[in-house]
């Protein structure tokens, strides 16, 4: 089978009848740098940037840089930045499949390897807005980065690099700021990029000149994106190609919805105009009230029901919806616990849930359970745990199925043992992988050696899993009650099961 690439697409090849496919002129100028190749800045940004091209709004591409050593920038540049979106749900109640050959992408960079490369794209006018996406991990400040590495370790530290070769060549020119635009699902993602290019600008002794030319000329901006963006679909991979009549290495996957809330001045809309092609873009002066939402029911439903859901032998995100127990477990969680601990309008929570609970049942995607696992203990302390210390806060008791949560979290990483950088672990169902950030896997393994089955033995690890305050940001046995609780749910799990523990508790 021919790989798709702009030869292909040039070929004259017959492509399927309900595959879009749109050609743009060739000379279209790079507009966009991204940081990030992943699943999620494919089905998204790029998606969004291809349907301002298709209808003549923006007329640029997307240069995009690998932000670490491993990636899929060699496989970009082989298929000339093109790959296929399929997304899948439904729409106007019928099951809609949308189809599309993404475009939007001229060229990955890898700048481990072609770090000048890299700054040519600082030089050049066109280029004016940053995308990025390099996960949570991303936006860190790294103490020890610089200037001379070639690149700098950090993402922070590439766009400081970037943004100080800007700089430079165009004499500190005002009109060549750029406007940054992160995607990561961090609070104040925009705020806190700006801070740590700053404070690397200091650790650097760059000119001040540079400093006040980043703040008064760059534009920061806060986001929150929502899509579930399931990926490479590799169990259907075989019948997708088979139909596309192509090989694509880069097939991503994703749901219909999504939304984007940009918090910025409102003349950028004008600039990137992706409200007029229709797309769901909020731009608005306070996101905080939409990223409270989403994080703590959407993203907060997801943490707290997975671990108990994949424990209790279930894939999918579609399985649990539909399960008996786990279905109502998530359900419960969403709509008595989560939604009370928030201080925001009833009605607007509700209908938000309402329409989470609608796309985790959406039966055209496979969102598995394993993936929302990764990186749960930090997850955890961001996306559930607000939510039951404002539930108590509020109610004045503890929400008795998040605080089952945290133990079923806990039982996860019962009988593991770390094996490089993750750690093989089990569940009634068989051995699995657990990935982590690799203190949090050593802290859980060894926690759990201690314990002997006894009720005072769960307790212990209860205790110790609460007192880790490098994981939850303060010692959580100060909490009233908590550690009592999730010892005794410990208890439970480990000596009657996940299944008969959450019977009883639903
Ligand atoms: N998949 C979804 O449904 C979805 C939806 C909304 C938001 N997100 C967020 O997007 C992020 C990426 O998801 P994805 O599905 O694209 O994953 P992915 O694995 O496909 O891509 C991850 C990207 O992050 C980069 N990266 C990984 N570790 C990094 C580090 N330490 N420093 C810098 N860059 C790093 C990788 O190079 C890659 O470009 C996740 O953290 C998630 O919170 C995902
Ligand atoms: O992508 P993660 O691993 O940060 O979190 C898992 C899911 O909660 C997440 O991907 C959601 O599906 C997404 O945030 C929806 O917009």
């Amino acid at each position: 089978m021919a790989t798709l690439n702009k030869e292909l697409l040039k070929s004259g090849f017959k492509f399927p009848e309900d595959l879009q496919v749109q050609e743009f002129p060739e000379n279209l100028p790079e507009r966009v740098i991204q940081f990030g190749e992943g699943n999620f800045l494919r089905a998204f940004v790029d998606w969004m940037f291809h349907q301002m091209n298709k209808n003549k709004l923006f007329n640029g591409r997307i240069v995009v840089v690998q932000p670490i050593a491993e990636g899929l920038v060699p496989r970009i540049n082989e298929q000339d930045g093109l790959y296929t979106l399929i997304l899948r749900g439904l729409k106007d109640g019928k099951p809609t499949e949308l189809k599309e050959i993404i475009s939007s992408v001229s060229r990955g960079i890898n700048p481990y390897k072609d770090w000048d490369a890299y700054l040519k794209c600082a030089e050049d006018p066109h280029i004016e807005f940053v995308i990025s996406n390099t996960t949570e991990a991303g936006i860190a400040y790294e103490k020890n980065d610089s200037l001379e590495n070639k690149p700098p370790v950090s993402y922070p530290g590439k766009l400081t690099a970037y943004l100080y070769h800007r700089f430079r060549h165009f004499n500190g020119d005002a009109a060549r700021g750029m406007v940054i635009i992160p995607c990561e699902l961090i609070d104040r993602n925009g705020d806190n990029l700006k801070r740590i290019v700053l404070q690397l600008s200091d650790d650097w002794n760059l000119p001040e000149e540079f400093k006040k030319w980043v703040k008064e000329h760059n534009i920061f901006l806060n986001t929150l994106v929502d899509r579930v963006v399931t990926g490479y679909p590799r169990d259907e991979i075989k019948d997708i190609l088979a139909k596309l009549g192509y090989e694509d290495e880069l097939v991503d996957t994703g749901e219909l919805f999504h939304l984007w809330v940009i918090e910025g001045p409102k003349e950028l809309s004008e600039r990137l105009p992706f409200t007029k092609v229709g797309l769901n873009v909020i731009w608005t002066d306070d996101m905080t009230p939409y990223r409270t939402r989403k994080v703590r029911i959407l993203n907060g439903a997801h943490t707290s029901s997975v671990p108990a859901a994949f424990l209790y032998g279930l894939e999918t995100v579609g399985e649990m919806m539909d399960h008996e127990v786990m279905g109502k477990y998530t359900r419960q969680i969403i709509y008595d616990e989560i939604i009370p601990s928030i201080d925001l309008d009833k009605g607007m929570l509700t209908e938000f849930a309402d329409s989470v609970v609608e796309r985790f049942q959406n039966p055209y995607i496979k969102h598995y359970l394993i993936s929302i696992l990764l990186n749960s203990s930090s997850k955890f302390k961001t996306r559930v745990l607000p939510s039951i210390l404002e539930y108590k806060k509020l109610n004045g008791k503890l929400p008795e199925k998040l605080t089952f949560s945290m133990a079923a979290l806990i039982a996860v990483y019962k009988d593991g043992h770390v094996e490089g950088s993750a750690m093989k672990t089990m569940r009634e169902k068989g051995e699995f992988t657990m990935k982590d950030d690799l203190p949090a896997l050593e802290f859980f393994e060894n926690v759990w050696e201690s314990f002997d089955g006894s009720k005072e033995s769960a307790a212990k690890v209860a205790e110790r899993v609460l007192a880790n305050t490098a994981m939850w940001g303060e010692d959580l046995n100060n909490v009233e009650g908590l550690a009592e609780k999730v010892g005794d749910y410990l208890y439970q799990i480990t000596k009657d099961g996940i299944k008969a523990t959450v019977e009883k508790l639903i």
